[in-house]
């Protein structure tokens, strides 16, 4: 408190010492023979003029120029100032507050007397200031409390907050009752270096001095109670200095206050803002509406938007279209009545990239209890998805080989055998286990075993198809699951197949070969189990017995199986030398008109008497043919043979009608079937419209586009076109009307059952009802005896082939017969 001049001397104080000093004055004035004049300096009015002695006329002058300086300082620091005059010495407060000056004026000559009578003056009266100055400190409490109704004493102590007053010493000269219960004492008289040592008081009186330096209140933050050991206390202060109506410095007035637990509440806030901003998990907030109000940085770094992208944006700039809109829906419903949401959702990055998170959404209420915000806060899953995947891949394959282990096969098998129930299809279940593995194992060591099972693992991966199941179930064994298998021989075709890849030596890496040979066991569903155990079990079985019969084998569950299995097998190899061998034949079966007798039409019925296996029938190795990929080549065949007896009987002038040649269903799916009947007929020079075509009906039926169209081609060619077997496919009318063709032919099964069942007798009645209604000739197929060929006669199917009539002949017998006119 050094610089500011405001009086610490109130009304009758100042007049007591004008009496005073105006004595002191006329003395001095008269001993120096000069003009004396006391000036008091009032930084925020001019300077006054306490007492004068004498008379000088420039004292107007001097004041004017005091109070110009005054003005012109700044912040009431108060300048040092000299008035003009030829001598002026400064009057202070015990403090260092300047209080004026005393001014001599026009004064003759400065000898040792009247200096030293100056010194003594100055002397007295700063000497009365600070008497003044005590008194005024002493009765600063009771000048507060005058004329006031509600004490001071009671005004402050009604705050909680601590309310404490010090005058310009630093002396505490008022304090309310707060202060003295948190102090444990009264203040009063005492300075915060008594209270609160040096170092304390120290950085108080800095405040204190700032306060009156601005002459403004300020709030300041003050360290720790000092009463508070764990230093966790805070208080803040405002601090204010206090003025008298002259404006002069009293003191200055406190009011602090304990702020820890604002501190907490700031330290909480500074806190969660950190966890915010540092958090490793993203952070959106929106608004009620959905707009996004702020983001965190890991929202920037998982999603690839910058803050001020996402801002004012939708949270549905990262919707990745993975999830449909109800999803959304219930998300939102939830949200909304529990006020959180937690879950996984698939979002979409800025670079487009998908990524799965886990969210927790939150609503955040307003007083009203209206959502005011949402908070969503997630975290990027990817690599913890990819973990999982990679322990459920580990859980579900085996390390060695990766294919799904015993578990794995499990599942699969149960689902394969859920759809095949459902489907009403056919599953086989193949058990692979290599002969002697253990020997290699022991023998080779594991390395060499271990390649083993990963070079059969690839074979049989790569020999199956994709919806096929391979699995390996521990040491040496694997399980095939193979869904929509057609039947036993499909089944041992597969087998028959796996065998293959044992026969190819195993090169190890040490470049040396091992020859292996695998036993296998096909169990069947539904005939060999209807559920998952019974099937692994059962394939297990028969996979002991095809290592009892000598290993390198598969066998099925039931022995027959496996015996027929194999004798198709047969077969099938034997077939693919039918034709280079020459074994394949044809026969021929007259169709007649059962009114004139006479031959209308041949057909022709391709035989195979094999090397190696005898007679077999066409109704056998047709459908093998098909299997094998024969079919087309054998039809082919036929057709070129058909084609050429045909045209010799017609050089020798034989009248047989037609020839009818049989054609199985994937000769006309192999696409060039036309090209092919072309060439027949072209190479032979057989006439077109002596040629009939059958078609069984199942076949049309199952594949009615691609057959419409070629036949379409073949009727414009001239050839003629019938339908095998009708009857059995339950073919429509309408069906029928669309399809171009000549003849239906009435399936023997309702021929045989003429004349007893009633059946069908009805239904052939109603073929040739049908077939006549179209204007399509018909004929019966399998007309065994005479009361068959009545009853067809009286219902007007007038044309019938059978073993009445004639069997299947040679070429030569056939021609015999057309040479003999008439059928008797
Ligand atoms: N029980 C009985 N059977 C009679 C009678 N009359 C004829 N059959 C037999 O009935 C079958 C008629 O041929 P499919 O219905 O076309 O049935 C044929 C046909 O679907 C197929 N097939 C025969 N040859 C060929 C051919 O060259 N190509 C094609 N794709 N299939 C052929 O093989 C099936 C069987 O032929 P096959 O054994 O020759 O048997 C012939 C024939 O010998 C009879 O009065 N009673």
């Amino acid at each position: 408190m050094t610089e500011l001049n405001r009086s610490w001397l109130d009304e009758s104080c100042v007049t007591e010492l004008t009496i005073e000093w105006c004595a002191c004055a006329d003395m001095l004035a008269r001993f120096a023979m000069t003009t004396v004049a006391v000036i008091q300096i009032e930084s925020d009015s001019s300077p006054s003029v306490l007492c004068q002695s004498g008379k000088d006329s420039d004292i107007d002058a001097i004041l004017a120029q005091l109070s110009d300086e005054l003005t012109a300082s700044l912040n009431y620091t108060a300048p040092k100032l000299r008035p003009k005059p030829l001598h002026a010495r400064e009057l202070y407060y015990p403090n260092g507050v300047q209080f004026g000056f005393l001014c001599l004026y026009g004064l003759v000559g400065l000898n040792e007397d009247v200096l030293r009578l100056i010194d003594n003056t100055v002397g007295r009266m700063e000497n009365d200031l600070a008497k003044a100055m005590k008194q005024a400190r002493t009765d600063l409490p009771e000048k507060l409390n005058a004329d006031s109704q509600i004490s001071l004493n009671h005004f402050i102590n009604s705050f909680e907050d601590q309310i404490w007053v010090k005058d310009t010493q630093g002396h505490y000269v008022a304090a309310n009752q707060s202060v003295k219960d948190l102090w444990q004492r009264d203040p009063v008289g005492m300075s915060d270096t008594e209270l609160f040592g040096p170092e304390r008081a120290a950085l108080f009186e800095t405040a204190d001095n700032q306060v009156i330096r601005l002459c403004r209140q300020m709030v300041v933050e003050e360290c720790a109670d000092p009463y508070d050991p764990d230093q966790k206390t805070w208080l803040e202060t405002f601090k204010s200095p206090i003025f008298n109506e002259q404006g002069t410095l009293l003191g200055v007035i406190g009011m602090t206050r304990n702020i820890t637990q604002r501190k907490v509440f700031q330290e909480q806030l500074n806190l969660a803002a950190t966890v915010f901003a540092n958090s490793a998990e993203g952070v959106l907030i929106t608004d009620h509406r959905g707009t996004i109000i702020e983001v965190n940085e890991a929202f920037c770094s998982i999603t690839g938007f910058s803050r001020e992208e996402a801002l004012s944006k939708n949270p549905r700039i990262l919707n990745s279209g993975c999830h449909q809109p109800e999803f959304y829906q219930r998300m939102w419903q939830e949200m909304l009545e529990t006020g959180q949401w937690k879950g996984e959702i698939w979002n979409r990055r800025k670079d487009g990239t998908l990524y799965p998170q886990t969210s927790t959404h939150s609503a955040v209420y307003g007083d009203d209890g209206r959502a005011r915000y949402f908070v969503g806060i997630f975290s990027d899953i990817s690599q913890q998805k990819q973990t999982e995947e990679r322990l459920e891949h580990m859980a579900y394959h085996d390390p060695l080989t990766g294919l799904p282990n015993r578990a794995q096969m499990h599942t699969r098998l149960d689902d394969e055998i859920y759809r095949a129930s459902r489907d009403n299809s056919e599953l086989a279940v193949i058990f692979i286990d290599v002969d002697h593995f253990k020997l290699i194992n022991d023998s080779r060591g594991h390395l060499v075993g271990d390649e083993v099972l990963c070079e059969l693992a690839s074979r049989l991966k790569s020999r199956v198809r994709k919806s096929d199941t391979v699995a390996r179930i521990g040491g040496d064994e694997f399980v095939l699951i193979l869904p929509n298998i057609n039947g036993a021989h499909a089944a041992a075709n597969i087998a028959n197949s796996l065998m293959t890849l044992f026969q190819k030596p195993v090169v190890l890496s040490s470049e040396e070969n091992l020859n292996l040979t695998g036993s296998m066991g096909i169990a069947l569903y539904p005939q060999d189990g209807d559920n998952r155990d019974k099937l692994i079990r059962n394939a297990d079985a028969a996979m002991y017995r095809a290592k009892q019969q000598g290993r390198n084998n598969y066998a099925f569950y039931t022995h027959a199986l496996t015996e027929q299995s194999k004798a198709h097998l047969k077969m099938q190899s034997a077939l693919h030398s039918a034709l280079p061998n020459d074994e394949l034949s044809l026969v021929y079966q007259p169709q007649f008109d059962l009114l004139s007798r006479k031959i209308v039409g041949i057909e022709a019925l391709v035989r195979w008497h094999s090397n190696e296996l005898g007679e077999v029938s066409p109704a056998d190795f047709i459908p093998a043919a098909e299997r094998i990929g024969l079919v087309d080549e054998i039809g082919f065949w036929v057709l070129n043979q058909a084609c050429k007896q045909g045209l010799e009987w017609l050089k020798q002038g034989l009248e047989f009608g037609r020839i009818a040649v049989n054609v199985a269903g994937p000769q006309l799916l192999s696409g060039n079937f036309v090209d092919t009947v072309r060439k027949a007929i072209d190479h032979s020079g057989y006439p077109a419209s002596a040629l009939e075509l059958e078609l069984t009906e199942s076949f049309m039926i199952q594949n009615p586009e691609e057959s419409i169209e070629q036949l379409c081609q073949l009727r414009q060619m001239g050839i003629q076109i019938s339908i095998d077997d009708f009857g059995t496919g339950y073919s429509s009318l309408s069906y029928l009307k669309k399809l171009p063709l000549n003849t239906l032919k009435i399936d023997q099964s309702f021929i045989s059952g003429i004349p007893a069942d009633q059946d069908s007798r009805a239904i052939a009645q109603a073929i040739i009802s049908m077939g006549h209604s179209l204007s399509l000739t018909v004929i019966a197929e399998g007309v065994e005896n005479h009361e068959q060929a009545e009853f067809l006669q009286q219902s007007g199917c007038l044309l019938a082939q059978g073993f009445l009539f004639s069997k299947p002949l040679s070429a030569d017998k056939m021609e015999m017969l057309l040479s003999a006119p008439v059928f008797s």
